[in-house]
């Protein structure tokens, strides 16, 4: 079937995941016949059958596994902007299914129409909701079938309409759909295969915590602090208890039929006295997202309260009777593939925890779920998490009650404002952003790596500015920052190379016995990268970058570099006025997603001897307004021997100071350090350049 690429079918393909497998041929041909990464799999035509005809299709595989919520993966397509069309609007798809005579209601994400593939009358009566099973989010245009739970993309939907409308026929068969679907790789339906046999096994094993013995059972609520939860709800929400590892089990089951189709095990591990809780997913996460406490709301709830650990739905429904929702991945991310199962809510009340992460989140989450129908419950002393609150024996209903609305208006007022100005007052430390925990000098300058900011960063050429932008935003990854990289200059599979062994902080090459466990690990990182490759337009990148922060709540995008977005625009015949604009859009970009935005810039030429300072940024003074930090590595061979660098805070808008620290860099590992008990530097007053100094790091504070 011929068909024009979308705006929302390049964008997927202009992003990947170490989830993906990498586009580079000498990979694939290494790892897999080539041919096994481009045919269509078996499992997603299976996918697609009725229930019992896939069961039976493959025996080996639990029926809960054959669900189509599982990421599809889609073949990699070209990325030339040559192929661009018209971004995807919710007018657009409005429009598309008005030409095709498809009734639709306008929801709060998504569009519901009638299901292509369930049997219904000819003649769908538009007021009975109930039919309109199908889901279309409204920013991407992707669907769920709640009936069939058959998704797609918004093309596969229209290629679903030309179908129907061509054959004349009252629906599609789900194997007729399947055909069009591009599909899993066979590793993936392995992965999922194995997944679905270890959920099996555990639940099994697992038992119900009214079944243990009574001192496991008042150990096991002691670990997990629910010694109030009583045994009744934990059984409701169909919580259990796994003895080998000693771990709670959240099970996720399907809205449509309650079959168990994800676990999650939580786990209590002692780290120094400190008690710290590990969580496991099956599947894998980033293969299945689904909502905890899903299948006991029923079609008439019209409200329901979401918090980011199970424990706190838990502890919510028990104390209010209120329907609550876990999060699969707490703070983390809202996947845009739960949207549909939330949509019959008219209120959500969004309480996701007692940090500044929690209340950023729950903002990024409420736009995502649309401000109008959503409440959020600011944390504070007397407004801890729900588990918290509950053992202390506030009253939750009450707490509910201050949940303010998520809508803001453009203009506001101190009176407003006064709880957020609180708020940063007394979380200081969190205001200031994630820690790096590679890099302690730099928490010490900059103090943090905060949302919302613009960082420029700048160091002669060949000085090691992608091998040290790598890892200061890997730290921030391992740390739960979702990130996505844009790399213009070196191809994914070399920047990937570098950030793995920056990971496993040493050389791959000589014990490639050990490639699979730490490439297993580096998978699980919430790190995406565009698969773009020399010059770009910007308005293309931008549109990626947006397209990442609905799909996986990116936090971080690193641009290296900004020369590459300089060839393409042709309105621009003043290169700074261009390169002026550019940095304005990325700006505008970070402060309206809230997310931070990496920008690496080239230095102007300068004398061989001589340190680069914020002036010497290429182009107009306007990059280093416009920044919030700006940070250069500065490479003097001459004082500090070959292979030394240091690291100079030039500008930090948040708190002032600025400073500079020595990095040592270990080739075997692409890692730097900072190098101890040696030279340390700092500023000298107002030029902005560095000398030596022994010992310690030293800061220069702001004047005022
Ligand atoms: N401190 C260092 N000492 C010695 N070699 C380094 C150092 N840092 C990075 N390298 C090596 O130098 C090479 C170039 O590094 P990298 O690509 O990170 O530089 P760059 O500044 O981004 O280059 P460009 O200006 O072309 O964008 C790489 O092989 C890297 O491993």
């Amino acid at each position: 079937m011929q068909r024009s690429l979308s705006r929302g079918q390049l964008l997927r393909s202009l992003l990947s995941s170490p989830h993906r497998r990498p586009r580079d041929p000498a990979w694939i041909a290494a790892r897999a016949p080539a041919q096994s990464f481009w045919c269509s799999s078996r499992l997603s035509k299976k996918a697609g059958l009725p229930a019992a005809a896939a069961a039976a299709a493959s025996p080996a595989l639990p029926r809960p596994f054959q669900d189509p919520l599982c990421r599809h993966f889609k073949k990699d397509l070209p990325a030339s902007p040559d192929l661009l069309l018209q971004p995807l609007s919710a007018t657009e798809i409005r429009q598309y299914l008005r030409s095709k005579n498809i009734s639709f209601h306008d929801g709060y994400s998504c569009l519901r129409a009638p299901s292509l593939f369930a049997e219904r009358p000819r003649a769908s009566d538009p007021s009975d909701k109930e039919n309109f099973s199908l889901f279309i989010d409204k920013t991407t245009g992707r669907f769920l079938c709640k009936a069939t739970l058959l998704e797609g993309s918004w093309e596969d939907f229209q290629d679903g309409v030309e179908l129907l409308q061509k054959e004349g026929s009252p629906f599609l068969s789900p194997q007729t759909f399947a055909s069009l679907l591009e599909s899993e790789t066979e590793r993936d339906e392995l992965e999922l295969e194995l997944d679905g046999l270890e959920v099996q096994r555990i639940w099994e094993k697992a038992l119900w915590v009214s079944d243990l013995e009574e001192e496991e059972a008042r150990l096991a609520k002691t670990i997990f602090n629910i010694t109030g939860i009583n045994n009744a709800i934990l059984k409701k929400f169909g919580v259990k208890y796994f003895k080998p590892t000693k771990s709670l089990v959240f099970p996720w089951f399907s809205s449509r039929d309650f079959s168990l189709k994800g676990l999650k095990l939580l786990s209590a591990q002692c780290d120094q006295q400190l008690v710290k809780y590990v969580e496991t997913m099956f599947p894998k996460p980033g293969n299945y997202y689904s909502l905890f406490g899903l299948h006991l709301m029923g079609k008439k709830d019209i409200q329901v309260v979401i918090t980011s650990r199970e424990v706190d739905s838990l502890a919510l429904n028990q104390a209010t009777g209120l329907p609550t929702i876990a999060l699969p991945r707490g703070v983390s991310c809202l996947p845009p593939v739960l949207l549909p199962f939330l949509e019959q809510f008219k209120r959500i009340i969004l309480w996701l925890g007692d940090d500044l992460r929690s209340w950023e989140a729950s903002k990024l989450f409420a736009r995502k779920l649309n401000l109008k129908r959503c409440s959020l419950i600011r944390p504070g002393e007397k407004q801890p998490c729900p588990l918290d609150a509950y053992a202390q024996g506030l009253n939750l209903g009450k707490i509910l009650k201050t949940a303010i609305p998520a809508a803001h208006k453009s203009i506001t007022s101190f009176r407003q404002l006064r709880e957020d100005v609180f708020g940063e007052l007394a979380n200081v430390e969190q205001v200031a952003g994630v820690k790096w925990s590679r890099f302690p000098d730099l928490n010490k300058v900059l103090k943090g790596h905060r949302k919302g900011e613009l960082t420029i960063f700048t160091g002669p050429t060949g000085s090691g500015k992608t091998t040290f932008i790598s890892e200061y935003a890997l730290d921030l990854c391992n740390q739960g920052i979702n990130t996505l990289w844009g790399s213009f200059e070196i191809n994914n599979v070399r920047l990937a190379k570098v950030m793995l062994t920056q990971f496993a902080m040493q050389r791959l090459e000589e014990q490639l016995e050990n490639y699979e466990m730490w490439a297993d690990k580096f998978e699980d990182l919430p790190l995406y990268f565009m698969t773009f490759h020399g010059q770009q337009n910007i308005k293309m990148v931008v549109d990626v970058m947006q397209h990442a922060v609905y799909m996986y709540d990116i936090n971080h995008v690193v641009i290296d570099n900004l020369q590459f977005m300089m060839g393409q625009e042709q309105l621009f015949t003043d290169k700074f006025a261009l390169q002026d604009y550019i940095v304005g859009t990325f700006r505008k970009f970070a402060t309206e997603n809230s997310c931070h935005v990496t920008l690496v810039i080239h230095p102007r030429k300068e004398e061989d001897d001589k340190e680069l300072q914020t002036a010497s940024i290429f182009g107009s003074a306007k990059a280093s307004q416009e920044a919030d930090n700006v940070l250069i590595l500065q490479d003097r061979k001459l004082i500090t021997g070959p292979g030394k660098r240091y690291l100079q805070v030039a500008k930090n808008r948040f708190d002032g100071d600025v400073g500079a620290f020595p990095l040592e860099f270990n080739k075997a590992s692409l890692t730097y350090s900072s190098p101890k008990g040696k030279t340390r530097l700092k500023k000298l007053k107002d030029d902005n350049t560095v000398q030596l100094k022994t010992p310690g790091v030293e800061t220069s504070e702001k004047k005022s």
